[in-house]
C-alpha cells in the first residue's frame, strides 16, 4: 500500500482545490482569503465552505462558452444554461448562478421553492422527476416554469389534466433515454435502457410521447431532453446521445410538422475529485464540441438547429466546495499481508457525505491548520457512524503527526455532499458557508439537535 498525499493548492483551475484555496506562511489553508482555523472557530466543524468567486466563475464559464459556440454567427440558435439544483441549492447559490446568466432545473418541490425563494422568474426555472407528484405540477404552472421535463406517459395526461385545470397550456420536453451508458457508477448512468428514467427511443416509447403530447390542446411540446449520466469525462457519449435526439426531432417533424425548438443536452461533466482523476474538459471545450455535433448532425437531418440548453450541476459546484473537519481519534491497524492503517476519525462521515459508500468515490485530504514536515502515514478517514463503511477517503497520505484536534480539509465536495447528507445517528447536519473577500458568512445555518428533537413529536 502506498498512499498519495492531497495535492497542494495551486490556484488552477483544473486542481481538485478550488481556485481561491492557499495555504498561508502560517501553513493553515485559507479560501477566498479566509483561514480555516478562524472559520472553525467561528462556525464549528464539520462545515461546508464555498468558494463563491469560484463558483460564479465556473458558472460563467458555461454561460460564455455556449453563448458564444450556439451564436447566430456560429450558425446556431443560441443556448440556455440550466443549474441542476439537486448538486447543491440554497437561496443565494440560486441567486449567484442566476446572476451569471444561468436558469436553475429543479426536481421537487423543494428545489422548486428555493428558486422561487430567490427571486427568479418562472420562466428561468425547468421541472424535472420521474415521479412528479401533482402538488408539483400545479406550483410550476402556477408560477410560469419555462418547462416541464415529461418522464413517463402516465404523466402527461396529468400534467395535461392540471394544466387545462389552471387554463394555461404547459410546456413541456420529453426525456428521452437514448440507450448511451456513460457515467463512472452504474448508479450515476441514466440513459441504458434498464433504470428508471425517461422514455426510451429504442422501444418507440418516446415517439409515442411526443405523439400524444402532440395531440393534446394543453401541452406545448418544446423540445427533447437527454441526460446520459454524471461524472463523465469523455464527450464521446454526449455526442452519440446528441445525435439521437435529433434524429428523433428530424422525424418528428417530417412526420408531424412539427419542428421542436429545443434540445436539452443535459449535464454530467465530471470533476476531478484527487489527482488521479484526468483533467476534465472546460467548458470551452465541451460547448465546442456539442456545438459541432448539432451544426453536422442538422446540416446531415435537414433541419434547422435547434436552441440547447444543459444542465450541469456538479462542474459548477463541486470544485468549489469543501469539508472541513476537525480529527477525533487515530488509531493505527495492523493488515492482515503486513504493514499498517492509520484510521482517522473525523467529527462527520457518511451523513455529511454519503458517496464514497454509495459509490465507491475517491477523495482526498489534507491538513487545514497547519503543515507539518513529519513523514507521512498510510490513512484513512473515517466518521463517527456506526458503520464500518463510514468512510470519508479511502487511502491518502497524512503527516505522520496527524492527532485530535487538527482540522481536516476534503476538497471537491461541493456537489452531492450537503444535498445529499443525512442525519443518521442522529447527527444533525453541518452548516453551508460562503468564503469570500478574506470572510465567511452563513448560507445554510448548522442544524441542532433541537431542530433533530423537533422533528419528534411521538411521546
Ligand atoms: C436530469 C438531470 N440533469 C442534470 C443533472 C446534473 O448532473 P451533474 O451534476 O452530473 O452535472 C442530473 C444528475 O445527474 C440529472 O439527472
Ligand atoms: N448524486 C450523484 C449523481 C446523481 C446525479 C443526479 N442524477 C453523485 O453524487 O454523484
Amino acid at each position: 500500500m502506498s498512499s498519495t498525499p492531497a495535492p497542494e493548492p495551486d490556484g488552477a483551475t483544473t486542481g481538485v482545490w478550488s481556485t481561491g484555496v492557499a495555504r498561508s506562511a502560517g501553513g493553515a489553508l485559507a479560501v477566498a482569503g479566509a483561514d480555516l482555523r478562524e472559520v472553525a472557530a467561528e462556525h464549528g466543524t464539520p462545515a461546508y465552505v464555498l468558494d463563491e468567486a469560484d463558483l460564479r466563475r465556473r458558472a460563467r464559464g458555461f454561460t460564455e462558452a455556449f453563448t458564444d459556440a450556439f451564436s447566430a454567427d456560429a450558425g446556431l440558435a443560441g443556448a440556455d444554461v440550466y443549474y441542476a439544483g439537486k448538486a447543491f441549492l440554497s437561496v443565494a447559490v440560486a441567486r449567484w448562478v442566476h446572476e451569471e446568466g444561468l436558469r436553475v432545473d429543479a426536481s421537487t418541490a423543494g428545489e422548486l421553492a428555493v428558486a422561487l425563494r430567490a427571486g427568479l422568474p418562472g420562466e428561468a426555472i425547468g421541472l424535472h422527476g420521474n415521479n412528479k407528484s401533482d402538488a408539483e405540477i400545479s406550483t410550476a404552472l402556477e408560477h410560469g416554469v419555462g418547462r416541464i421535463v415529461v418522464d413517463s406517459l402516465a404523466e402527461i395526461p396529468r400534467v395535461a389534466g392540471i394544466a387545462a385545470r389552471a387554463g394555461v397550456r404547459a410546456p413541456v420536453m420529453v426525456r428521452v433515454t437514448t440507450g448511451v451508458h456513460a457515467g463512472g457508477h452504474q448508479f450515476i448512468a441514466t440513459a441504458h435502457e434498464d433504470q428508471k428514467f425517461g422514455l426510451s427511443l429504442a422501444s418507440g416509447a418516446a415517439r409515442k410521447a411526443v405523439e400524444e403530447i402532440l395531440a393534446t390542446d394543453a401541452l406545448d411540446l418544446i423540445g427533447l431532453h437527454s441526460h446520459i449520466g454524471s461524472q463523465i469525462l469523455d464527450l464521446d457519449g454526449f455526442a452519440v446521445a446528441a445525435r439521437a435526439v435529433l434524429r428523433l426531432r428530424a422525424e418528428v417533424a417530417q412526420a408531424t410538422g412539427h419542428l421542436m425548438p429545443e434540445v436539452d443536452l443535459g449535464g454530467g461533466y465530471g470533476i476531478r475529485y484527487t489527482d488521479a482523476d484526468d483533467v476534465p474538459p472546460a467548458p470551452d471545450e465541451i460547448a465546442g464540441r456539442l456545438a459541432a455535433v448539432v451544426r453536422e448532425t442538422c446540416q446531415e437531418l435537414g433541419s434547422p438547429p435547434p436552441r440547447v440548453s444543459i444542465e450541469p450541476g456538479r462542474s459548477v459546484v463541486g470544485p468549489a466546495g469543501l469539508t472541513l473537519y476537525t480529527v477525533g481519534t487515530v488509531k493505527d491497524v495492523a493488515l492482515d499481508g503486513g504493514g499498517v492503517r492509520t484510521y482517522v476519525s473525523v467529527d462527520g462521515g457518511m451523513s455529511d457525505n454519503i458517496r464514497p459508500a454509495l459509490y465507491g468515490a475517491a477523495y482526498t485530504a489534507a491538513l487545514a491548520n497547519r503543515s507539518s514536515d513529519a513523514g507521512t502515514v498510510d490513512a484513512r478517514v473515517v466518521g463517527k457512524h456506526c458503520e464500518s463503511g463510514d468512510i470519508v477517503v479511502h487511502d491518502v497520505a497524512l503527516p505522520a503527526d496527524v492527532r485530535a484536534g487538527d482540522l481536516l480539509a476534503v476538497p471537491a465536495t461541493g456537489a452531492y455532499g450537503r444535498s445529499m447528507a443525512s442525519t443518521y445517528n442522529l447527527v444533525p447536519r453541518p452548516p453551508v458557508l460562503a468564503a469570500a473577500d478574506g470572510r465567511t458568512r452563513v448560507l445554510v445555518r448548522r442544524e441542532t439537535l433541537e431542530d433533530v428533537l423537533g422533528l419528534d413529536v411521538g411521546t
